[in-house]
């Protein structure tokens, strides 16, 4: 599928690293390096405006190798895009180890994956159907 976007970054647009990749790399676009400490977070530009189709949406997920190697996280994972935004993406990245982490210009910090929704509407009801579940979770099937 084709989605405009617009690049105010000098670096490449996201892209697929295989040929079967569900995530595209995405870079940070930063005028200097951020300095996250432990626990802290930061909203990081990515000069990046998307038209995304109508019934789409873009994740912004982590990447593994940042997670396992720095504790770097996203504090919304997977963050929504919407189709009707037509705002920077930022990734709200957020480091989870103790010792403090660099964000250099043209990293690549997380992931997008293009997926497509729903739009729902709720039927209000006064009565749900019964199942075998019923009610129960949060660990109700036990552990084994
Ligand atoms: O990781 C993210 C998450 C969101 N957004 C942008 C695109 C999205 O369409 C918009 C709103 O995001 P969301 O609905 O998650 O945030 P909100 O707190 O509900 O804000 P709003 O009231 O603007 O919807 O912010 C990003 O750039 N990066
Ligand atoms: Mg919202």
């Amino acid at each position: 599928m084709l989605i405009p976007i617009i690049n105010r970054s000098t670096h490449p647009l996201p892209a697929y690293q295989t040929a079967h990749a569900a995530g595209m790399d995405v870079r940070a676009y930063l005028s200097e390096p951020v300095t996250l400490h432990p626990l802290q977070r930061a909203l990081i530009p990515t000069g990046l405006f998307m038209e995304i189709p109508v019934g789409y949406e873009v994740q912004v997920r982590p990447r593994s190798g940042l997670a396992f190697k720095h504790g770097i996280g996203i504090v919304n994972s997977p963050g929504t895009i919407d189709a009707d935004y037509r705002g920077e993406l930022k990734v709200l990245l957020v480091n989870l180890s103790d010792e403090e982490f660099v964000v250099q210009d043209g990293e690549r910090i997380a992931q997008l994956v293009v997926a497509r929704h729903e739009t729902a509407v709720w039927q209000e009801a006064a009565t749900l159907s019964e199942t075998t579940r019923g009610t129960g979770g949060y660990g109700s099937t036990g552990v084994n």
